[in-house]
């Protein structure tokens, strides 16, 4: 049997400056910072805004050490080596880049599910079930490889756990969320987009479908179950392929039935095609040196205002080119639904007005629409960037604007790598 999800729990990051990081989600994306585990071998800052939780780990330089028995106060029948890890709850894994390493979900019973994936042989354990106390509770947590690069999933129980955060970690700041919900109505993370090498794409669903009991979410209703959804034309080669799961209930029911319970998270899959030359997958599979996590999708109540308030604050987005809103029947669909052309072209938020169709494909009612923009990566690298989606009774993607959205970034790639094959050719003119 798979192991079922109680819900997403956090997203880590690995990267080589927590301090910059973790400024840049706060100053600029309006997180808050409000737990920290710093010992003198680590530093794990966890911010939130809503539900969304990252958490921001100092990736290592080198293979984990030996370790010197630091003593921090309050620890209670945990290992020394999970006191004095560099990274708790996360893998110890040595990346070249800043990375999204690892994404953390509830479970009712860590043994239990990690018995059931143990033994069906599904997955590679990183860390086998572990508990770690503080004086708030205790939680129980194991670590897995996903099929998917250097994406690891923690799998952990905190039901025993009555602290802020996680065992280790000491409360920061003052966590007010209520200053900025009204300028950032930023709620949860709403997907989890992978970027995957070509042929990848079957292989992965398959893991999530046998490992956690995720089902197929067709993004159009003319997609092919073992294609999925195909766009190989006009310069864009592309295969995404999307699943979901639902959030189980805390009450013991762990069966997902999909009527009764709310979609959490939803994944992603981007594979590129070959057809239409090098595209913005490729880019993110070479600087990220492999799959990964190549953006998030955060959703805001209110992209406009969200969009607004992250602008000011220095966030940098994706635009697509200026036609787009001034398009017949595009700007004719912006104003139906409420909105205005002129401000939507300001921060380069796209519109879409989505098919809804039930499980069977077969076309349900009215107009729903999804509005989405992407900001500029976030790392030093051309890989991991988030975005900003908003739903109006739209649950899925909508083609015009993963049209919109691949080819605003294209732009964005293919002018970084010309200016990147100058620099070199200039370097080598000159030397
Ligand atoms: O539309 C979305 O939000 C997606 O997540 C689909 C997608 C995936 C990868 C891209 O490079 C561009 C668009
Ligand atoms: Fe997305």
């Amino acid at each position: 049997m798979a192991a079922y999800l109680s819900r997403l729990h956090h997203i880590s990051l690995n990267v080589s400056n927590v301090n910059k990081v973790a400024h840049e989600l706060v100053s600029r994306f309006q997180f808050n910072v409000f737990a920290a585990r710093l010992t003198d071998r680590a530093k794990q800052l966890a911010l939130r805004r809503g539900s969304a939780v990252f958490v921001v780990n100092e990736r290592p330089n080198e293979a984990p050490r030996r370790l010197n028995g630091h003593q921090s106060r309050g620890w209670s029948s945990v290992t020394e080596r999970h006191r004095d890890s560099n990274c708790l709850y996360g893998a110890h894994a040595h990346y070249p880049v800043d990375t999204v390493s690892n994404v953390c979900f509830e479970v009712e019973d860590v043994q239990s599910a990690a018995a059931a994936l143990r033994d069906r042989g599904l997955c590679e354990f990183l860390q086998p079930p572990t508990e770690v106390c503080d004086d708030s509770g205790r939680v129980t947590f194991s670590i897995i490889r996903s099929p998917v690069g250097n994406v690891c999933h923690t799998l952990i129980d905190r039901s025993q756990y009555q602290g802020l955060f996680l065992p280790g970690f000491h409360r920061v700041g003052s966590d007010s969320q209520t200053a900025a919900r009204s300028q950032c109505p930023i709620t949860h993370f709403d997907h989890i987009t992978y970027a995957c090498p070509r042929s990848s794409t079957a292989h992965v669903t398959r893991w999530y479908r046998d490992t956690f009991g995720f089902r197929r979410f067709f993004i159009d209703r003319n997609e092919d179950v073992d294609e999925g959804y195909v766009l190989n034309h006009d310069g864009i080669g592309l295969r995404l392929t999307a699943m979901e799961y639902w959030k189980c209930s805390e009450s013991g029911i762990t069966l997902p039935f999909k009527d009764e319970k709310e979609p959490d998270c939803k994944f992603v899959i981007a594979e590129s095609l070959p057809e239409q030359g090098r595209n913005q997958v490729d880019t993110f599979l070479d600087q990220h040196r492999g799959a990964g996590i190549q953006h998030i999708g955060l959703y805001t109540e209110d992209i406009v205002r969200t969009a607004q308030t992250l602008s000011q604050a220095g966030v940098q987005f994706f635009s697509p080119p200026p036609a787009y809103y001034t398009e017949v029947g595009k700007q004719e669909e912006i104003v139906a639904a409420g909105h205005d052309p002129h401000t939507l072209s300001q921060y380069g938020i796209l519109l879409d007005t989505d098919i809804h169709t039930d499980t069977d494909r077969r076309i349900t009612d009215g107009q729903r629409y999804l509005l989405q923009v992407f900001t500029k990566p976030i790392f030093g690298e051309d890989t991991f960037f988030l975005e900003l989606i908003e739903r109006r009774g739209a649950t899925g993607f909508g083609e015009g604007n993963i049209r919109a959205l691949w080819r605003s970034v294209q732009a964005y790639m293919e002018n970084e790598e010309h200016h990147e094959t100058e620099r070199v050719n200039k370097q080598s003119t000159q030397s």
